[in-house]
């Protein structure tokens, strides 16, 4: 009988293009994103098909920059359940709602938020929800998890946003957040609870607030499964990027790649976990870990971050500098000037921070200078791709947080990368599952850097990308997943012992022949 309810000429193959139409009709990005996810849930086979086949169009819409304001928005904009909410009004049984999910023995992988830095934007409590989603759904596109072996989670624990308390529509608690103290009862009653019940998950930390992110990093990273995105991913994507921009910008000035000076703007999770992971850069290439901490300068809302200024937060106290007795410098030309820097990276949701005198100041000093705008979404980057373009004459390298279109300039066309954890946590995640790992080293991490580092083909690399092109995501990730593995075997941190026996090129294509696909039989994830 219901078959009669279709059209008579409607050919379902045809189904995929109708919906593109239909998306390419709505012109606000948001209509976009709310018209993908009722698409996800009519049919979630053809959502990934549409994905898969539209990567760079689409991945905008469902991630970075669009999740943002879905958040903002989301109180308003809700529709249905799509995840996971633990409130902390549930302290004392967390493992009863956590049993309520079903699927809990599949289930391989959580992002879980409590909504507090939601990318730059701030603390947008319980409407961090998307955030996880649109990671898990870069999980499922770019890694290949089967949509089933998900669980997006958003912690409610309250919010210190006023706005959000004060709306009728807000489909959070309504109370401050936390102290320390509860916020850690609550936390290791959580983390112990979802041990129980998904005994193969592994956990990713998303957009805490920064003293949270490091401390739960710290506090679970070798007792559970679980690594922070924000800390751990971006110091591996950035790493990854910096190598290539590092030898493109070294091919052009003849510095030895140990040479280069790296000025963060911004000090939060992303910045410092980025600058840890960059001591690696020098490392590799011959310095002792006091020369390559000596190659790394930080500057916060403060200025130039030294090791004599009173109250520095903990996190910032490894980079500050004590060779710098002056008058605070506070100036980001001054600062440059100062530094002579190589490399400037913005994580610090200061948007055009990046003004034509700084760009400028770093193209006077060096012939290919490194800017890379990393923060999100992109009304909040430092940067303008046009700019850079322009006011380094077409010299900079360049890679943003959120995705810019190509610039023509002076009838030459440029491609910006994407220095966005996209590129790694769905691999890093992939391997850490394949491998069962215990814990996620640092190690396995640099690895993942490395990885994608040696991913770009002959005709990326004659583009002078820094990045691979997003389409290509899948074979990245698995690329990705293998050093990890080979990484987590290294350290005996794996318990699958079948991989140990598989020679390279077998494991790649196990990884692959691993990967979910919209519409056929299910594999293993
Ligand atoms: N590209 C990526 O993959 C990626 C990954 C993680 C985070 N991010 C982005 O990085 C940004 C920062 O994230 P976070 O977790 O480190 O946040 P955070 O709030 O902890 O850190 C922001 C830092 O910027 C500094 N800052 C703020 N205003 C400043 C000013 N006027 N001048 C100089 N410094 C200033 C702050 O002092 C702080 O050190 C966010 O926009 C986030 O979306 C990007
Ligand atoms: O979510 C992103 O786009 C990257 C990163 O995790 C962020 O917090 O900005
Ligand atoms: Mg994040």
């Amino acid at each position: 009988m219901a078959i009669a309810r279709f059209p008579p000429y409607l050919i379902t193959s045809d189904h995929r293009e109708r919906c593109l139409e239909q998306l390419r009709s709505k012109s606000a990005p948001l209509e976009k994103y709310i018209y993908l996810n009722g698409l996800k849930e009519r049919d979630s086979n053809l959502f990934y098909d549409l994905l898969l086949q539209n990567m760079k169009e689409i991945i905008p819409l469902l991630y970075t920059p669009t999740v943002g304001e879905a958040c903002v928005n989301y109180s308003h904009i809700w529709r249905r359940p799509e995840g996971l909410y633990v409130s902390i009004e549930d302290k004392g049984h967390i493992r009863d709602i956590l049993s309520m999910w079903p699927n809990t023995i599949d289930s391989r992988i959580a992002v879980v938020t409590d909504g507090s830095r939601i990318l730059g934007l701030g603390d947008l409590g319980a409407n961090g929800l998307p955030i996880s989603i649109g990671k898990l759904d870069l999980y499922i596109a770019g890694a290949g998890i089967k949509p089933s072996s998900t669980v997006p989670i958003c912690l409610d624990l309250g919010t210190n946003t006023q706005r959000y308390l004060d709306d009728p529509l807000y489909i959070g608690i309504r109370r401050k957040r936390p102290d320390p103290e509860e916020m850690d009862e609550f936390m290791d009653e959580f983390i112990e609870a979802m041990k129980d019940v998904f005994p193969s998950l592994m956990v990713q930390f998303e957009d805490f607030s920064t003293d949270n992110a490091f401390k739960y990093l710290d506090r679970y990273r070798y007792k559970y499964r679980v690594f922070n995105d924000d800390i751990q991913g971006t110091g591996s994507v950035i790493l990854s990027g910096f190598i290539n921009a590092a030898n493109l910008s070294s091919a052009a000035s003849g510095k030895p790649l140990a040479d280069h000076r790296i000025l963060f703007f911004g000090a939060g999770s992303a910045g410092i976990g980025v600058a840890k992971q960059l001591l690696s850069f020098f490392t590799m290439h011959g310095l002792t870990p006091e020369e390559a901490k000596a190659r790394i300068w930080t500057v916060d809302s403060k200025g130039l971050i030294t090791a004599d200024r009173k109250g520095l937060q903990e996190h910032k106290k490894f980079f500050a500098r004590t060779d710098y007795d002056g008058p605070a410098l506070k100036d980001l030309v001054d600062i440059i000037n100062y530094v002579k820097p190589t490399a400037l990276l913005g994580l610090s949701t200061l948007k055009n921070a990046f003004s034509e005198a700084v760009v400028k100041a770093m193209a006077a000093i060096n012939e290919r200078p490194i800017i890379f705008p990393l923060s999100n979404p992109v009304n909040l980057s430092e940067l303008e791709y046009h700019d850079a373009i322009e006011w380094t004459n077409g010299k900079v390298i360049f890679a943003s947080g959120s995705p810019y279109f190509p610039v023509t300039y002076k009838d030459v066309t440029y491609e910006p990368g994407q220095g966005n954890n996209m590129y790694i946590f769905p691999g890093l995640g992939l391997g850490a599952i394949l491998s069962r790992a215990r814990h996620v080293s640092d190690a396995m991490v640099e690895q993942a850097s490395i990885a994608l580092a040696s991913s770009l083909t002959d005709e990326e690399k004659a583009a002078e990308l820094v990045y691979p092109r997003l389409n290509r995501i899948r074979d990245i990730s698995a690329q990705v997943a293998s050093a990890v593995i080979r990484q987590a075997q290294k350290e005996d941190l794996d318990a699958n012992n079948y991989l140990r026996t598989l020679p390279d090129d077998v494991l790649l294509s196990l990884i692959h022949d691993k990967m979910w696909r919209p519409h056929e039989p299910t594999p293993h994830l």
